[in-house]
């Protein structure tokens, strides 16, 4: 999709914030610092709609990005960031667990992974609880761009044994830095959300 209009509508932190115009929506979520703002901003073409930072932990509340009249990004904190207290963690978990399971217009989750290492336990814990939702996922291996082409496959093995990652999710390396497999990503939102 060639996106021309970007919309930040809402940063929600409770789901009488999210918006009711019934788009459909694609959620991004990712440990801290794994790059999923920096996603957004390449599927929109912008360099820094999104908020990114090397600061992990920067994206606290459930943001909606409206793209043209069709659909949401709705990015979500990061988890897995130690320096938050446990209270703070328990809310995000509230905060995230309420969206996740009860947003009708929910069509999809994009589940960020560092292309670099074997998945966290917050990653596998992240993957098992969507697919026991039965959500529609897409793994993306970020940052693949610090990692040589000839060991992407290897990198994606790895992946997908340590999420015990199943034959009808979907996966895709991608780098934001050199936007490879950004039309992968695209053309699964797409489908996703017709
Ligand atoms: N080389 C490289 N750096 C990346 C890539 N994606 C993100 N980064 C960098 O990683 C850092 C974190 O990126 P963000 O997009 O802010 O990460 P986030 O997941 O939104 O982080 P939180 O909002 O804190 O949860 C930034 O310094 C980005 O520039 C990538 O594909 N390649
Ligand atoms: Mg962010």
């Amino acid at each position: 999709m060639e996106v021309h209009n970007v919309e930040l509508v809402m940063s929600a932190v409770a789901p009488s914030q999210y918006p009711t115009t019934g788009y459909p929506e694609i959620a991004l979520a990712g440990r801290s610092n794994v790059g999923k703002s920096s996603l957004i901003n390449v599927l929109i073409n912008r360099n820094s709609y999104a908020r990114t930072s090397s600061q992990p932990g920067k994206t606290q509340t459930l943001n909606f990005y409206k793209v043209e009249e069709q659909l949401y990004f709705v990015d979500v904190p990061g988890y897995g960031y130690a320096k938050v207290s446990k209270k703070d963690r328990e809310k995000w978990g509230q905060m995230i667990e309420t969206y996740l399971t009860s947003r009708e217009t929910l069509r999809g989750v994009i589940i960020l992974v560092d292309a670099r290492h074997a998945p966290t336990k917050d990653d596998v814990a992240m993957y098992e609880w969507m697919r026991y939702y039965e959500m529609p996922l897409l793994v993306v291996a970020t940052k693949s761009d610090k990692i040589p082409r000839g060991k992407w496959n290897k990198q994606e093995s790895l992946i997908k044994k340590t999420l015990n990652f199943q034959d009808d999710d979907d996966f895709v390396a991608f780098s934001a830095k050199t936007k490879s497999g950004k039309d992968a990503v695209w053309q699964w939102i797409s489908a996703h959300t017709a």
